[in-house]
């Protein structure tokens, strides 16, 4: 079994790039099915198994991918199929992304139910309230989600009862293509969602107010593909930040955009670490002993739900007791325990965990339980005394590039050991990818 071995105790000092943004580039590979003329070209595409997985399925779909240098063509220029399987659906709840582009430029999807996951039951409710008033019939039945349209979809007014960025997403994939316009009211502001929404304009789509609470798309008749680069993932450069204060270090994260980063800057910084932004990235520099603070997760602008569990790895050694609130999952305290394993003092009760600070954390055999426990739990590693074994790789590959490789860059003493994975029989793409990264 591969895991992650963290030998603490080492101070952090160096610079650390930032990949493409996994959930930017999700949504945008999923877009390019829109792209009925020429190729779309996506720079900066993060190697991760999330992205093999999205790509997987647009294969299956009939589209040709081809993956080098993290920079992926989608040809989508030829005849389509509008069926997402089970297997590939399963692995990752991003697939159900492509319900949106099938939709819009098919009048048909049939993908298969993603369900819930270690970190809530997440419903997928708000895409389907969007696709129903776009004038999409639903048909549930044995594990998939079927939706139609006969002709095209209508431009349509839908509020959101919550800020979903899936649902933002797939709704305004959606309406690129329908006919009139579409509003959607209380949309979700993430980065990603301006990310999709610049793609989307290159295509040819026309949107607007993508990054305020109400997004307007007036509907065109076709789209092509376009070129674009993936901005840097602000969730992957929050916890080399995280990684530089806990450490007590001084670090550069390169690429990182202060702007998409404001709540973990700012509650750093009342911590008492200092951060220090220029136009290439963002410097972090711990030379003193750091406050607890209370963290309270939102929707963006607000604190993101995924620094949550690494945040809670730096409040555990800083000095008082620290309040985290998780707003937007209901059960995303499943790091907890793994925490406790290493001598961590939290209470959890609902959605509230009370963090007891000035923690000497201690090695031990913890397990991820999702890709955001399994960063932390390799943060906190990095302070423990003797050796942590992080288990549950396979969340992390879900969305950290060369996490070993980049810790090692800034000093840290994190390894991975792995049973020889052969990649040309899990997916002959990985080979590719791997060998053009060597
Ligand atoms: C691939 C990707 O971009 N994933 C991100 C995306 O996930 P995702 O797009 O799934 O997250 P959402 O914003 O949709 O979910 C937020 C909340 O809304 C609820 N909800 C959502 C849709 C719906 O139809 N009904 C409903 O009730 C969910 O259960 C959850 O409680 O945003 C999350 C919130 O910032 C992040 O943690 C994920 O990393
Ligand atoms: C929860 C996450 O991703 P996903 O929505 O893909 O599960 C995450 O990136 O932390």
């Amino acid at each position: 079994m591969s895991k992650f071995i963290v030998r603490g105790g080492k101070r952090l000092t160096g610079t650390v790039k930032v990949s493409g943004a996994k959930n930017s580039v999700l949504p945008i590979i999923a877009a390019s099915i829109l792209g009925e003329e020429g190729v779309s070209v996506i720079h900066d595409a993060p190697p991760l198994d999330d992205v093999l997985t999205i790509n997987q399925l647009l294969e299956t779909l009939g589209i040709t991918i081809e993956y080098a240098n993290e920079t992926i063509r989608v040809h989508a220029n030829r005849e389509i199929k509008t069926e997402a399987s089970y297997e590939l659906v399963r692995k990752m709840r991003a697939s159900f992304l492509v319900m949106g582009p099938l939709l819009a430029r098919q009048g048909h999807a049939r993908i298969a139910l993603p369900g819930g996951c270690a970190i809530g039951t997440r419903p997928i409710d708000q895409h389907l309230k969007g696709f129903e008033a776009l004038g999409a019939e639903i048909g549930l039945g044995q594990g998939y989600i079927e939706a139609k349209v006969n002709g095209r979809l209508k431009g349509a007014k839908i509020y959101l009862d919550f800020a979903s960025v899936g649902a933002t997403q797939n709704i305004m994939m959606a309406a690129t293509l329908a006919q009139g316009t579409t509003t959607i009211e209380n949309a979700a502001k993430e980065p990603e969602i301006v990310d999709l929404a610049n793609y989307l304009n290159a295509m040819g789509a026309v949107v607007r107010g993508a990054g305020t609470g109400v997004i307007r798309i007036e509907g065109v008749e076709k789209l092509r593909g376009a070129n674009h680069t993936v901005i840097p993932d602000r969730v992957e450069a929050g916890t080399y930040m995280i990684a530089g204060a806990i450490t007590g270090g001084d670090i550069y994260v390169e690429g990182a955009i202060a702007d998409h980063l404001t709540p973990v800057i700012a509650k750093m910084e009342e911590m008492g670490v200092t951060v220090i932004p220029d136009e290439n990235g963002i410097r972090v520099l711990a030379d003193r002993p750091l406050r607890a603070v209370d963290v309270k997760t939102l929707p963006y602008p607000g604190f993101p739900t995924d620094m949550q569990s690494q945040m809670m790895a730096l409040l555990m050694v800083s000095e008082g007791t620290s309040i985290m609130t998780e707003t937007v999952f209901e059960n995303r305290y499943m790091h907890v325990p793994e925490f406790e394993n290493m001598r961590g003092s939290i209470k959890v009760d609902g959605r509230t965990a009370i963090v007891s600070g000035g923690t000497k954390l201690v090695g031990a055999k913890v397990v991820a339980t999702d890709l955001r426990a399994g960063a932390a739990l390799i943060l906190a590693g990095l302070v423990a005394d003797g050796e942590t074994e992080v288990g549950g790789t396979h969340h992390i590959d879900r969305g950290y590039v060369n996490l070993a490789y980049k810790f090692k860059q800034l000093g840290a003493d994190v390894n991975r050991i792995e049973p020889e994975r052969n990649y040309q029989e899990e997916a002959p793409m990985y080979a590719e990818v791997q060998s053009s990264l060597a």
